[in-house]
């Protein structure tokens, strides 16, 4: 609900461009929506009401897009000059872009009540490695730099956000845990949001089926950001069996347990139970070593120094470590090491079985544009065109560093 204190009067539609000048402003909603409905090819659904201050550069308002998405809708609360730029995203230019997204006539898991954990979503079918379990865009997007208003400002921007999303979209919205016992609107977005980058600028975003994900240190599930597409996509990292409960991360599990259970407990208020985190002290306290030494190992492989001690024995162990552990999603970054680490040494087929393999997984956990993984495919197709690519021939491998031959 709006504060009444911070209703201003509509900008006159025959005064204001496509784009809007930034100014301070905030109108009634039903006047949001005829002054947009009275500009020709205006974008959006309302026209944007925006506030600024001394410490903001640009006004931030709210712009929402009830035919996005075939009718999902989507508001974004950022500048004028950021939802103009995300206007020209092939998400918004090329319906085709979403196709696959919000499809879940038929979903291959359902929604059940967990013991602890309230709701979760449970595999009905058997989802292989690689499978897309779903891929959806969000309900709204909202720019960090909001903060920099006043709070009252800032939520008044959130609340007009989702009173202009579509019926259906403001009740699946309304659906979500909120567990912080603050504004309402807020309270969900802190329990559900996800952090999405734009244009290499972090924002939260709000994913309404994602949000019924919970967290696992040892998930059998991945997801990325589609930024073409603005959808956040949800694959199978593992075989998943009816019956089994799908997971995700929502933190970097390369931590030992007692960082990983205090960020979760923090953040999002529960104390981590996953098989990983309950296991016995001496099982726990193997797990964080082997952490650890992932840490040590991926340090010493990335060593492109004249003084470097990697080895390929090294990231054999690298490897191991990350399977040990049961870290799916880091393999990628392992096998990346690996494909580097023969590759520096000049040997070809075991440069393209790592870059492979890495491509395999980082693909599902950080997505198929992205920089590292577009590297791998390069190796894997001409591991000669590499940057690592013989820089370690003539280098004693593992000399006086306690590891390999
Ligand atoms: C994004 S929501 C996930 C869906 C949520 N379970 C629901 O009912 O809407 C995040 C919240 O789910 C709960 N949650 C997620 N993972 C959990 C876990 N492994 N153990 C216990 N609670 C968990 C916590 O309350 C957390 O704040």
């Amino acid at each position: 609900m709006f504060h009444p204190s911070l209703h201003h009067t509509a900008p006159n539609p025959s005064r204001v461009s496509r784009s809007p000048t930034p100014r301070k402003q905030f109108i009634y909603i039903n006047e949001a929506y005829a002054s947009a409905h009275a500009i020709p090819d205006f974008p959006w659904t309302f026209y944007p009401s925006c506030f600024a201050n001394e410490n903001t550069t640009s006004p931030y308002c709210v712009f929402s897009d009830q035919t996005f998405a075939r009718g999902r809708g989507i508001f974004i609360v950022t500048t004028p000059s950021q939802a103009y730029d995300l206007l020209a995203s092939p998400a918004f230019t090329d319906a085709s872009v979403l196709d696959s997204a919000n499809d879940f006539a038929n979903p291959p898991f359902e929604q059940r009540a967990l013991p602890g954990k309230g709701r979760g979503l449970i595999a009905n079918t058997t989802l292989h490695r690689g499978t897309q379990i779903f891929a959806s865009t969000p309900l709204l997007i909202t720019d960090p730099g909001a903060y920099s208003l006043s709070t009252s400002e800032r939520l008044a921007l959130l609340h007009r956000g989702v009173a202009t999303l579509p019926p259906d979209s403001q009740a699946r919205f309304w659906t979500l845990l909120n567990h912080f016992q603050g504004d309402a609107v807020d309270d969900r977005i802190d329990t559900n949001a996800f952090e999405i980058a734009i244009d290499g600028v972090t924002q939260y975003a709000v994913l309404p089926e994602t949000a019924l994900l919970n967290h696992d240190c040892r998930p059998n599930a991945a997801y990325f950001w589609d930024e073409a597409a603005l959808m956040l996509r949800v694959h199978a990292t593992q075989t998943i069996y009816p019956g089994e409960e799908i997971s995700i991360t929502y933190i970097d599990n390369e931590r030992p347990r007692a960082a990983r259970t205090a960020h979760l407990q923090r953040n999002w208020g529960f104390a981590c139970g996953c098989a990983a985190c309950a296991a016995p002290e001496f099982v726990t306290a193997e797990s964080d070593a082997r952490i650890l030494q992932i840490q040590e190992v991926a340090a010493l492989l990335d060593d492109w120094s004249e003084e470097s001690c990697a080895s390929p024995e090294m990231a054999m162990l690298l490897v191991s470590l990350y399977e040990q552990e049961r870290l799916g999603a880091g393999m990628g970054k392992a096998y990346r090491l690996a494909a580097e680490v023969y590759s520096s040494f000049g040997e070809r087929w075991l440069a393209v079985k790592f870059a492979r393999l890495s491509v395999e997984v980082g693909a599902l956990d950080k997505g198929w544009g992205d920089g590292d993984v577009l590297d791998m495919v390069r190796m894997a197709e001409e591991p000669e065109g590499s940057w690592s690519w013989g820089r370690r021939v003539g280098l004693r491998r593992g000399e006086g560093c306690g590891w390999g031959a």
